[in-house]
């Protein structure tokens, strides 16, 4: 059997679409338009190329875009003074700084200067904790579209599916295990403390691999039918000097088991960037009308 290959571009253009309808409607109806602020420090050229891909998308949905691009030597409060800026600025409704920030730069105080009504990444403690509560707000983009893509192969209701998350950062690990407990899956978090993690592994029947590790999952860690979500970007080292996008999950062999499967790239990353326009529309029409 051979895995279905779960589109996240094309899922991720129907989110777009639909964040492009959102933004439309509020304009026509207050005049304000949604614009998202993305902050990059230093110039590292992944990230160069993931803040230029936003800003396209986000001009393409209808949105305001506004790149500030600061030197690798950027204190600390000249980055926090940018974003205090930033979350007085009317045109700008959500700011996302790009993460890793360089060394030098206590990246917690920054998210924490971050106004959680435009806190798009969903990083603030006030979100986080919202999170955790089941009280709505702001939720971390990558999440969100592992949600979609299980919901994509699996249907609408995921109740009662053993779920395993691999990983446990900010960003994509914890979030996403609250996300499917919100679900009514049954959730385990495996880390690099885990002892057998193929065993746990060959138990679930949604696997969310978001380690950063190269091909770490097997295909013979994988239950038969599983739904299989990579949430790992990362570039290696190719024969010829060249380099070659692969997941935390080893594809070849993993689709031949899943049930359905995401690609690296094509997966997971075109619906971070499609969440990322979804919460930008939805944190401007919370500080449009407040309440509403
Ligand atoms: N505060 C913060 N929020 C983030 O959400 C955040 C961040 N910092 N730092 C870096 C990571 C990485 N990230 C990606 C987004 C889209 C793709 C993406 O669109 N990838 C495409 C193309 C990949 C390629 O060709 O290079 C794909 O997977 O098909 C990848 C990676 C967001 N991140």
């Amino acid at each position: 059997m051979s895995a279905t290959i779960i589109d996240g571009k094309a899922i991720a253009e129907t989110v777009r679409g639909e964040a492009a309808d959102r933004a439309a409607a509020l304009e026509a109806a207050t005049g304000v338009k949604p614009g998202l602020a993305v902050v990059l420090v230093g110039n590292d050229p992944a990230s160069e190329v993931y803040v230029r891909n936003k800003a396209r998308l986000t001009v393409a949905a209808g949105m305001a875009s506004f790149e500030h691009k600061l030197r690798a030597n950027t204190s600390e409060a000249d980055l926090i003074a940018l974003v205090e800026r930033l979350n007085a600025d009317p045109l700008v409704h959500g700011i996302l700084v790009q993460m890793p920030l360089p060394g030098h730069i206590d990246s917690d105080r920054v998210v924490l200067a971050i106004d959680p009504a435009k806190d798009v990444d969903g990083l603030t403690p006030a979100n986080a904790g919202r999170l955790v509560l089941g009280r709505g707000g702001l939720v971390p983009c990558t999440p969100q579209g592992c949600i979609i893509l299980a919901k994509h192969a699996l249907g609408p209701d995921l109740a009662g599916k053993e779920a395993l998350v691999i990983g446990r950062s900010i960003l994509v690990g914890k979030p996403v295990a609250l996300l499917l407990q919100a679900e009514s899956c049954t959730v385990t978090m495996a880390h690099s403390k885990t002892h057998d993690l193929a065993g746990h592994c060959r138990r679930a029947d949604i696997l969310v691999a978001a380690v950063g590790r190269p091909e770490m999952v097997k295909g013979d860690w994988i239950k038969p039918g599983a739904v299989v979500i990579d949430v790992g970007i990362n570039r290696i080292a190719q024969e010829g000097g060249k380099t070659r996008l692969v997941g935390d999950v080893a594809y070849e062999e993993a689709r031949e088991v899943a049930g359905a499967i995401t690609p690296v790239p094509g997966g997971v990353g075109p619906m971070t960037i499609a969440c990322l326009l979804q919460n930008t529309v939805t944190a401007a029409e919370a500080q449009v009308r407040p309440g509403a």
